[in-house]
């Protein structure tokens, strides 16, 4: 590969690079290589959607990050497991299709980002969607993204809870991402006939038939090399030896949140100091570039259960058996589908303007960890449910760093979790109404006990000292390299260059203004979208 050149080269097969490789060689003018550091998404448990839980301490595809320990987290160091493989960290999540909240896209506009506002975001989803549900005003048909409407085969307590939480104030809704976003129901998944819908199977295998795109699995990206402040390719590892990939035209990084700003900073674009304390040579000076680490904060309440929940399917043998066979003869049952069934948005005060926090619903408990294992293929051998939250908009702010000038060492993460009281009494509030849910017809009278964590636990202190024990990410680091108009606050423009060089863009979730209320797939997927759409524009002229 070296000395060849290419009109694009894109660090990352993720969410955002995959939909970037597919748009950008569509037309057939443009020569571009992708460049993964991990290896193919043509594993079993990728594919299988429920095999998610292996997914999440496993080397072979997974980066295996770890946090700083955290204060706000009772000093704990949280996993943080990324994908890397083709199709990224849609190669390895949970599923659920959530675009966000139509005022987070107004938001990110009035932060100065023309074209980013929530007419034209939906546009972008619009064009991508293949929903299940059929297309309207919201959802869109036909497009490349098959989405799963979620309708069959959910657990029964998935309905038992909807009531539930119906009873509790929040209005059922059959479509988060349709005119309203608040409301409890069941998810849309990103699965297609049984089997995990990831970026690169939607996006990036079927534009892998083109010849004017090179995909290179197993290369790492270690430096993007500038000629002044010019970026015009690519050094990479492949096979044990260097290389460089040259750009004649531009230079996209679609890394993620985590690996994209420590790109930036191993190639001179970051804190000045703290670059050159590493030895590392200045091209840009931008303290932004991994400031701004937001993240969504989730935790689960745990219940034992009076009837019948996947536990007692899926932790014995012949019930792994029996949904294994019903799996792979008819691509249907749990395996099939998201550990989420349900869940949904609501507001922790009537006084707020939109949801501030998401539910989750799992017809499984996992409180017994197995070493090495997201047990949700070895549950607890009692009948057990889970209901889970997370924040949508914490204020709460961390910081990727460089630990080393070693691009192969992990950068540190200081996740920084619940850190503002804001947070904090956000996610007091929210417990209480996870609990009455819990009270309500027709839930109640299913639970035997409530597990974690437990009636023991109701003073506030005492409910903030179990939050802070028991949370932890639900995997969405975001704006480490955000948008923005001005480089004194941003690390690339609304058009989603790099400040203060030329040929070179950030594309991926570190390149969001601000963090949605809503899970982080579709957005990414979007930001690729319109990245490449901007890429395009710019190229004409
Ligand atoms: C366990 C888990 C569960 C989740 N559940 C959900 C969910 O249910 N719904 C949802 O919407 N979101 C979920 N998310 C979040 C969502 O998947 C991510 O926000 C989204 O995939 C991020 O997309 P991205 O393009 O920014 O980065 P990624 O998809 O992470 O892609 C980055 C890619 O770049 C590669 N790369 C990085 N550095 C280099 C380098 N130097 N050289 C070459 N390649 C490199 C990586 O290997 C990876 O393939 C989950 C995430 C995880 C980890």
């Amino acid at each position: 590969m070296a000395g060849s050149a290419f009109d694009f080269v894109i660090v990352g097969a993720g969410s955002a690079g995959c939909v970037l490789a597919e748009r950008l060689t569509a037309s057939g003018r443009h020569r571009v290589l992708v460049l993964e550091a991990g290896g193919s998404d043509r594993r079993f448990f990728v594919q299988m959607p429920l095999g998610y839980g292996k997914l999440f301490f496993d080397p072979a595809v997974n980066w295996l990050y770890r946090t700083e320990a955290d204060p706000g987290l009772a000093g704990q160091r949280d996993h943080w497991p990324r994908g890397k493989l083709l199709g990224g960290s849609s190669a390895i999540n949970a599923m659920v299709y959530i675009r966000g909240h139509a005022s987070d896209y107004e938001d990110w506009e009035a932060a100065g980002n023309p074209g980013w506002g929530w007419d034209e975001v939906l546009a972008a989803y619009r064009a991508i969607e293949d929903n299940e549900a059929g297309g309207d005003a919201w959802r869109g048909q036909g497009g490349p993204l098959f989405i799963s409407a979620n309708r069959r085969d959910l657990h029964p307590l998935c309905e038992v809870f909807v009531d539930a939480t119906e009873a509790a104030g929040i209005p059922r809704n059959a479509d988060f991402n349709g005119a309203e976003q608040e409301g409890v129901g069941s998810y849309q998944l990103t699965v297609k006939g049984g089997r995990r819908n990831s970026a690169a199977r939607a996006f990036l295998r079927p534009a892998m038939k083109r010849e004017n795109l090179t995909v290179l699995t197993h290369a790492q990206a270690t430096r993007v090399v500038f000629e002044g402040t010019r970026a015009v390719g690519v050094e990479y590892r492949h096979r044990g030896r260097t290389h460089v990939a040259r750009a004649a035209r531009e230079v996209i990084l679609s890394g993620g949140a985590i690996n994209s700003p420590q790109l930036l900073m191993l190639s001179g674009v970051g804190p000045g100091a703290a670059l050159r304390d590493l030895g590392l040579p200045v091209v840009v000076d931008n303290a932004n570039v991994g400031a701004h680490l937001s993240d969504h904060q989730g935790l689960n309440y745990t219940y034992r259960m009076r009837v019948p929940t996947y536990n007692d399917i899926l932790r014995p043998w012949w019930g792994k058996l029996a949904v294994g066979m019903r799996y792979l003869l008819t691509g249907r049952g749990p395996l099939s589908l998201s550990i989420n069934h349900g869940g949904g948005f609501f507001r922790t005060s009537p006084d707020l303007p939109r949801p501030n926090m998401q539910l989750y619903m799992q017809a499984i408990s996992t409180l017994i960890p197995r070493e090495g294992e997201r047990p949700v293929l070895t549950p607890d051998p009692f009948p057990g449910l889970s209901l889970g939250l997370s924040n949508c908009r914490p204020t709460s702010r961390g910081r990727i760093s460089l630990a080393s000038a070693d691009p192969f060492a992990h950068p540190r993460i200081e996740a920084n979790a619940l850190s503002t009281e804001h947070d904090i009494a956000e996610m007091l509030a929210a417990v209480k109404f996870l609990r009455r849910i819990a009270a309500c017809e027709p839930l109640a009278p299913l639970i035997d006990e409530e597990l974690r964590p437990g009636p023991a636990v109701v003073t506030d202190d005492d409910l903030i000292a179990d939050i802070r024990a028991r949370s932890g990410t639900v995997f969405h680091p975001s704006c480490t390299c955000r948008m923005g108009p001005d480089p004194a606050t941003a690390v690339v423009g609304p058009d989603l260059r790099v400040h203060g060089v030329a040929g070179l863009r950030v594309c991926d979730a570190s390149a969001f203004p601000s963090l949605i209320g809503g899970n982080t797939n579709a957005p990414a997927m979007m930001m690729g979208w319109k990245g490449a759409g901007l890429i395009l524009r710019d190229t004409a002229n």
